[in-house]
């Protein structure tokens, strides 16, 4: 069984079909990587998937069951976890605070074991840290630990995004554009972490990414989109080289048309 089932969806924003009958499955232990033109349905299939979205026809399914009647804040608690491309942190607390944060669906102590304090809580709180102090080495984000996200650099900031989708303990990993604003060994990195990810951390990404580069660097599969239907899957050679995916980013149908760039 895949850990994620995308079957026959489809959404409309009025007139426009975002997602149109799309289907795919997303199999434990892979990357699976989604590229497309811009306005291609990407960021609308990561909000079905995270719940923000409900299809108007289709189903979704994570670990064989739907998750169609779930809210977007009881992902986490499934084991699905994203980033955002425009990065949500809290800037005003530190790179440790906004990591703990992302414990919250581990917390089993009730109120009054709080009030009170209690060994239970002290341990429990002990082993948020530890799990997050984990993610810290693994990012390599040890010199910031302390710091506030407001004074830091984007790249360090797009980093500690995905640390704190980590420090949920994910069985799914959803990476929207995790190159997106970085220099070129910035980028290096984030292929070197996503690798370990999956490999060292045993955790399945699902991606959107535009960088090509990455892409073919760490995807095992990847699905091509454009107007919000699926065009090409296979690998990221595969896809780079299909003819519809080649006509849709350089927008002619008609090939003796020449593009002038
Ligand atoms: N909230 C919305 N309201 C209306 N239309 C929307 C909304 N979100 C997306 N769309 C439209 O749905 C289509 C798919 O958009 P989407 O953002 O999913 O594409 P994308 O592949 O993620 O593009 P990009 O690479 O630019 O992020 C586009 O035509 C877009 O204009």
């Amino acid at each position: 069984m895949s850990l994620l089932e995308i079957d026959n969806v489809t959404l409309r924003f009025g007139g426009v079909v975002a997602v149109n009958k799309v289907s795919f499955s997303v199999e434990e232990g892979e990357v699976f990587a989604l590229v497309g033109p811009n306005g291609a349905g990407k960021s609308t299939l990561f909000n079905l998937v995270s719940r923000i979205y409900d299809p108007v026809e289709g189903d979704i399914r994570f670990d064989g069951k739907s998750i169609l009647d779930k809210a977007p804040h009881e992902m986490a608690r499934l084991g699905i976890a994203r980033t955002f491309q425009n990065i949500e942190l809290f800037e005003q607390a530190t790179v440790l605070q906004n990591l703990l944060v992302g414990r919250h669906r581990h917390r089993k102590s009730n109120f009054v074991n709080e009030l009170l304090f209690s060994p239970f809580v002290r341990g429990e709180e002990r082993r948020h840290r530890d799990a997050v102090e984990k993610v810290i080495d693994f990012l390599d984000l040890q010199a910031y630990r302390d710091k506030y996200i407001a004074g830091l650099p984007y790249g360090v900031r797009k980093v500690v995004e995905m640390g704190r989708a980590l420090a949920i303990e994910p069985r799914l990993l959803l990476l929207d554009e995790p190159a997106s604003g970085l220099s070129v060994e910035e980028t290096q990195d984030v292929a070197f972490w996503v690798e370990d990810i999956k490999t060292q951390m045993g955790i399945t990404v699902l991606m959107v990414e535009h960088d090509m580069h990455l892409v073919s660097a760490v995807s095992d599969r990847v699905l091509a989109l454009a107007d919000g239907k699926a065009l090409a899957l296979g690998t990221a050679q595969e896809v780079q080289n299909h003819p519809k995916v080649i006509e849709a980013y350089i927008g002619v149908s008609d090939p003796h048309q020449k593009v002038v760039t």
